[in-house]
């Protein structure tokens, strides 16, 4: 008997040495072993080998909980989780353990369970060492549940500190949406109620992302990027391995081919407090299929719909996966726009959308002629039907578009191109929206002769004010962050009031959403004329 306690004291303190020195990996072999045989000497309560059964119980619990808090550094947070179930099932106010499953709930943004832990924690007479820790993490709870409950971010004090700090935490949060049928391609993510333009709609935490910071140019070269992307993919493999939720939803997603044959899960499934059990996969990840998944759903940092929040504008080139956001079909009119704060992406609407409207992104420059939205679309291998194109499609076959296009190219005056697109459009009696549509595809030329002090003399009383294309553009594509600095600029031109100031704070939201308040808002205005 003393020779097996022996051996087990030596075990645990080989583990322990290992945990203090961080050696996660080895720490949990170690720890496994020593589980195993206290496991084992328990439950032959006839044949007990040790002298205090008692204390041993004591030692398999703390030895589960140190066992849980390595795996959980190492990110696998289902078997951590498992581990301190495990724990808790030998003392279940235990509350070293009840604070790492805790900081494990919030990891994984089970905010209410993760608060039932520490609130647990607390009342154990024996927590006093760890109260002003408990405290926190309870406060940081409440915070994030109300957040993951309801959508209102507010990220004023890191955007008015010019993003010195930390990220700030955000929690997931899903708004009125539900995943239906799209007449766009496959599924998509549609509104259930009226969401106002500049409402967060989503706040989702990606899966797995990946970011390189590219010194000296905004183009990143191709050895890095191939880098970036293979760490990306091993990363979306880990935590596929580690956990069968992330598998189950992360094989419900459009692998490109017979999308509209494809389920339509329920959203609820996507929240992080969600069932667990109600996956269906459980089978190893095909990693074919893992990669193709991988090919139509990530998304990158520097996308056109993607304003990217971050300290002193490093060149960041970042790939990420995050899942209900993948629902989002392309729209050349998109009505939403993404958001990247840390690993998270926040989506909202850029216009007013109606109960029922699908919600959809730009995944190509709107701002840019069909043609070159075309050259686009291959990369991602979508063919738009969307009213715009088509109503485009028509008109650009047209012998007086054409000339004005190639015009454009060949860098003729950019005062001429908008004011021959603008007589064309009185000829054709183009009107409303697709005035807009027009608008939106020669964007450069707008906002080049805007820009240029010699076509606004030549051209400036012949041709519509930026206000005005700017509020068709806008009526179109929704709020652009291109479209808000030129009214900026005009706006410092005039030295503009009250009315042209409501104007752009209403675009900033449009751009940014709803994520600061007014203060804060000047500051984000500010960076988007320097950008
Ligand atoms: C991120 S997924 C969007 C959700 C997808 N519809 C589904 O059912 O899972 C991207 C894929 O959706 C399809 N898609 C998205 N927007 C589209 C559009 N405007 N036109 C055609 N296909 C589109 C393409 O197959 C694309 O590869």
């Amino acid at each position: 008997m003393a020779e097996e306690e022996d051996h087990l004291q030596q075990l645990r303190s080989k583990a322990t040495e290992l945990f203090i020195r961080e050696e996660w990996k080895d720490s949990i072999d170690a720890y496994s072993h020593f589980i195993t045989l206290c496991t084992q000497n328990l439950s032959h309560s006839q044949t007990q080998t040790h002298s205090d059964p008692q204390k041993l119980r004591r030692s398999l619990c703390i030895a589960l909980c140190n066992r849980a808090e390595a795996r959980s550094k190492l990110k696998d947070f289902h078997s951590a989780l498992q581990d301190c179930d495990h724990a808790l099932e030998l003392d279940a106010t235990h509350s070293k353990t009840l604070l790492c499953k805790g900081k494990i709930l919030l990891c994984l943004n089970r905010y209410s369970m993760a608060m039932k832990c520490f609130t647990t924690a607390i009342l154990d007479p024996q927590h006093c060492g760890n109260s002003e820790c408990l405290n926190g993490y309870l406060e940081k709870c409440k915070k994030l549940e109300f957040l993951s409950r309801t959508g209102s971010l507010d990220l004023s004090d890191w955007v008015a500190n010019g993003f010195r700090g930390k990220v700030p935490e955000l929690a997931e949060y899903i708004g009125a949406v539900q995943i239906k049928k799209s007449e766009i391609s496959g599924r998509g993510l549609f509104a259930t109620k009226n969401i106002d333009a500049g409402s967060v709609i989503l706040v989702t935490k990606a899966i797995a992302m990946e970011r390189s910071i590219l010194l000296g140019g905004k183009d990143p070269c191709e050895e890095a990027q191939l880098a970036m992307w293979k760490n990306f993919i091993d990363k979306v493999s880990d935590s596929v391995r580690k956990c069968h939720k992330t598998r189950g939803l992360i094989g419900m997603l459009s692998s490109g081919e017979n999308e509209d044959e494809l389920d339509v899960p329920d959203v609820d499934l996507f929240r992080p407090e969600g069932l667990e059990n109600v996956m269906p996969c459980d089978e190893d990840a095909d990693m074919v299929k893992l990669l193709a998944i991988l090919d139509v759903n990530s998304l990158t940092e520097d996308a056109v719909s993607a304003n990217v929040l971050r300290k002193n504008h490093d060149c960041y080139y970042g790939v990420g996966m995050w899942l209900l956001p993948a629902f989002i079909n392309h729209s050349c009119c998109p009505n939403a726009r993404r958001l990247h704060v840390g690993d998270y992406l926040v989506v909202h609407a850029s216009k007013d959308l109606k109960a029922g409207e699908e919600i959809t992104f730009a995944y190509l420059d709107p701002l840019c002629s069909l043609s070159k939205r075309k050259e686009m679309s291959v990369t991602w291998g979508i063919h738009c039907k969307c009213k715009r194109c088509r109503f485009e499609g028509e008109l650009f076959s047209k012998q007086e578009m054409k000339e004005i296009e190639i015009g454009l190219e060949r860098g003729m005056d950019v005062g001429s191109v908008v004011y021959k697109l603008e007589e064309q459009m009185k000829r054709w009696k183009v009107r409303g929206k697709e005035k807009g549509y027009l608008r939106a595809s020669f964007w450069s030329a707008y906002s080049e002769a805007y820009r240029s002090e010699k076509a606004m003399k030549r051209w400036g009383r012949r041709i519509p004010t930026v206000e005005a294309v700017i509020d068709s553009i806008t009526d179109v594509v929704g709020g652009d962050h291109r479209l808000l600095k030129l009214l900026m600029e005009e706006l410092k031109k005039k030295s503009g009031g009250i009315v042209e100031m409501e104007k752009i704070f209403k675009l900033g939201k449009e751009v940014f959403g709803k994520v600061v308040k007014k203060q804060a808002a000047r500051t984000l205005l500010e960076l988007c004329i320097g950008d």
